[in-house]
């Protein structure tokens, strides 16, 4: 796995800055899936400074390392202007975090 991570180094997130952005996961939840709880947040990340969607895995919900790689490798592969885009992730003292562009409709609701 950490050889294929190498490939996107580039979008690492800092821990600090995710928790710095939800209050330490303890606000601001827009939804949960079968990750586990989706935030809110404005982050710096590959693309700049905007509010993002800060997915974070909940190892409860029986997800591992090998869907939070295949998420990664998913989102990145596809861009398009109607479709999320991975713009970060954190892999840092035992999180799993996957950071996307929000999507527009979730946000108008969101925000
Ligand atoms: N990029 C995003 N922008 C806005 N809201 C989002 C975004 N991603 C997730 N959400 C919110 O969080 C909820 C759960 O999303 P998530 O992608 O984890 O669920 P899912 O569709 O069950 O997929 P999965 O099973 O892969 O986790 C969504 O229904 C939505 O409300």
């Amino acid at each position: 796995m950490d050889s294929i991570m190498k490939e996107f180094e580039h979008l690492k997130i800092q821990l600090e800055e995710l928790r710095k952005a939800t209050d330490s996961f303890g606000s601001k939840v827009i939804g949960a899936g079968g990750f586990g709880k989706v935030y809110k947040g404005e982050v710096l990340h590959s693309k700049g400074r905007s509010m993002i969607a800060i997915k974070r895995l909940n190892r409860e919900f029986g997800q591992g390392d090998p869907e939070f790689l295949k998420e990664i490798m998913m989102l990145s592969r596809y861009a398009h202007k109607n479709l999320i885009s991975l713009l970060g992730y954190c892999d840092e003292d035992g999180e799993k975090i996957l950071c996307t562009s929000m999507h527009l409709m979730e946000a108008s609701i969101a925000i």
